[in-house]
C-alpha cells in the first residue's frame, strides 16, 4: 500500500521576471511589479514528497534525515540567500517564475531517488501563490 513521505523546507532568494525577447513595456505588462529591475525578493516554501511502499525492515519509505540531507546539498546551498537570476546558472537564461523554479528543483533532486519512488515538488511563492510538479 503505497504511503507518501514529506519534508519541508524553507530558503530565501531574490529574482526578476523578464523576457530579454520583449520590450520594458511587453515585461512591464505581464510581469507587473515582478519585473522590478532592481529585483525582489520571496520566502520560498519547499514541500518534496516521496511515495511508495514501506520497508518492512525500517518502517521507512524513505528516511527523511535521508531526504532532508539531500535537499539540502542539492537545493538550499545552492539557492538560499541567492539571486536567482545573477547567481544561479540553472536561471542565468530562464526566467525564474515559480513554475520553472519548481521544475528546476525537481530536476536536481530526481536523479538522487531510488526510481521506484514516485516524486512531487510543492513551491510556495507566497502564502497564496504556489505550484506543484510532479514530472
Ligand atoms: N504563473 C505565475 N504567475 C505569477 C508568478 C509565477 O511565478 N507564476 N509570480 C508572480 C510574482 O512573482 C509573485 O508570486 C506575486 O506576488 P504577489 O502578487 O505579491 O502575491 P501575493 O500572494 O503576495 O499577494 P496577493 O495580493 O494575495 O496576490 C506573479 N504571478
Ligand atoms: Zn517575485
Amino acid at each position: 500500500m503505497p504511503i507518501t513521505v514529506c519534508r519541508k523546507e524553507h530558503f530565501n532568494a531574490a529574482h526578476r521576471l523578464h523576457n530579454p525577447a520583449w520590450n520594458d513595456e511587453q515585461n512591464q505588462t505581464t510581469f507587473g511589479k515582478c519585473n522590478n529591475p532592481h529585483y525582489h525578493g520571496h520566502n520560498y516554501e519547499l514541500i518534496v514528497r516521496l511515495t511508495g511502499d514501506i520497508d518492512p525492515a525500517t518502517g521507512y519509505v524513505y528516511d527523511m534525515k535521508r531526504l532532508s540531507d539531500l535537499i539540502k546539498r542539492e537545493i538550499l546551498d545552492t539557492f538560499d540567500h541567492r539571486n536567482l537570476n545573477l547567481d544561479t546558472e540553472e536561471f542565468r537564461h530562464l526566467n525564474p517564475t515559480a513554475e520553472n523554479i519548481a521544475v528546476v528543483i525537481w530536476n536536481r533532486l530526481r536523479p538522487h531517488v531510488e526510481e521506484h519512488l514516485a516524486m512531487s515538488v510543492t513551491l510556495y511563492e507566497t502564502e497564496r501563490n504556489f505550484v506543484e510538479y510532479h514530472g
